[in-house]
């Protein structure tokens, strides 16, 4: 980036520039998530023509997240030393070799290696792009920033769970799918390539600002943490673990236990990615206004708690546990993520941030393993259906240890000790 005696004699990049890089930047993570989410549509044709169990479907997702279990603790360091523009790239290159590798042989380790390779970029790339969006948008529109970095990342989620309806030719093998899931590897590769030339461009004629705080973890930090940073930990975990494993065997579940075609399990799972696109800048919004942040978490995750039992022992629509469940995505990570900052100082939230992540991709890694051993040990299929009962209880028992971490906060919230989760609001920080 410039230095402080060429930034004092540039302009500030104008508006419309700041948008287009935040545009391109954010296309980046649009692959990356098209990439996270193409193994679920696929579950039944993985089984049907390369015989694999739901443990194996199970493998591939939480794979995924193993390497970054320590990734993101030299990630940031990685991103520090060679700069966000290189870093993005690299992790970018990494997403689609990931996604490659993927498609290219039927063996369940090769396809193992490619998703823990693509999970090698994917992880650090979004913390790479986070630290990019920080560095254009700081003191000007950050958090609307960030909501439409993470509206157009969705989309890429979005796309992947409804490819078995837009790529409905393309589920007659298993590769072709894949294929399509490395183009999108492809489209993260170039978008950081362009990133790239325009931030090159971009310090030649305006001043830049530095990079802000990355995700990583510095140990010592841990112990002075409050108790209720760990109950957010806790619920992140807890809540996490609850919808993206869930998530990888949803279409399937969908089509074994109540019928549906891939068309409508990919749609119906997808709801979850739509309503947090519209739905988690709106609740940001509300628990700006009026706080009661520990609350709304403890609402969220009571919603969470009949949603898998519905599904499982009944057959209300789908859409209405999917709603729930879409209200919870939408309402949780717009309040827990932000919650974060009233609770441990500023100078440590890199570490904060860094330490729920790495959890975060611990809870992913093990329920994604814990589900497919469950659904394969209760022998779920569409000819036993009552065999995805015991992963649809482990969900439900997330939603209530969520639920109890989220009280358990509240508690410490509305106490003499509370940081301010339940009290601060927009109007009574102003001025
Ligand atoms: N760490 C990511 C994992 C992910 C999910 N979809 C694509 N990558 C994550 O947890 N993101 C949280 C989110 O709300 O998007």
């Amino acid at each position: 980036m410039s230095t402080e005696a060429s930034t004092r004699a540039l302009p500030a990049p104008p508006a419309a520039f700041r948008w287009l890089v935040l545009v391109v930047i954010s296309l980046a993570m649009f692959g990356n998530y098209y990439v996270y989410d193409a193994i679920s549509p696929l579950a039944d044709v993985l089984q049907k023509q390369l015989g694999f169990t739901d443990g194996n479907i199970g493998l591939l997702q939480g794979i995924y997240s193993v390497p970054n279990i320590i990734m993101v603790l030299v990630g940031g360091i990685l991103i520090d030393r060679i700069g966000v523009k290189k870093a993005t790239f690299l992790f970018a290159v990494l997403c689609f070799m990931g996604a490659l590798l993927t498609a290219l042989s039927p063996k369940l380790w090769v396809m193992a290696s490619g998703r823990l390779v693509f999970g090698l970029g994917a992880e650090s790339l979004i913390v790479a792009v986070t630290a990019a969006v920080a560095q254009w948008f700081r003191g000007k529109e950050l958090s609307f920033a960030f909501g439409i970095n993470l509206l157009i990342a969705r989309l890429g989620s979005f796309a992947a769970l409804n490819s078995p309806t837009w790529a409905r030719w393309a589920f007659g093998s298993w590769r072709t799918p894949l294929l399509i899931a490395t183009v999108f590897g492809a489209v993260c590769v170039i978008a950081a390539g362009v990133y790239w030339l325009m931030e090159n461009g971009a310090a030649k004629r305006y001043a830049l600002g530095g990079q802000g705080g990355t995700d990583k973890v510095v140990w010592g930090d841990l112990l002075k943490f409050s108790p209720t940073y760990w109950y957010v930990v806790a619920l992140c975990i807890t809540f996490y673990s609850g919808i993206f494993p869930f998530q990888t065997f949803a279409v399937k579940f969908f089509q074994d236990a109540h019928g549906v075609t891939r068309e409508t399990g990919g749609f119906l799972s997808s709801m979850l990615t739509l309503f947090a696109m519209i739905g988690t800048p709106l609740f940001g919004l509300m628990v700006d206004r009026v706080g009661k942040r520990a609350l709304f978490m403890m609402l969220g995750s009571l919603l969470l708690i009949p949603v898998y039992l519905l599904m499982a022992y009944t057959h209300v629509s789908l859409f209405v546990p999917m709603a729930m469940m879409g209200i919870a995505f939408s309402l949780i990570p717009a309040v827990m993520w932000p919650s974060v900052a009233y609770l441990v100082p500023e100078e440590k939230l890199g570490t904060a941030y860094g330490l729920m992540t790495l959890i975060q991709n611990v809870g992913l890694a093990g329920f994604n393993f814990l589900i497919g051993w469950a659904n394969d040990h209760a022998a779920a299929s569409a000819a036993h259906p009552t065999g995805y009962r015991l992963g649809m209880w482990i969900f439900s028992s997330l939603g209530f240890f969520g639920f109890l971490f989220a009280y358990l906060l509240r508690r410490a919230e509305t106490g003499p000790d509370a940081h301010g989760l339940e009290t601060i609001t927009t109007a009574n920080q102003a001025g």
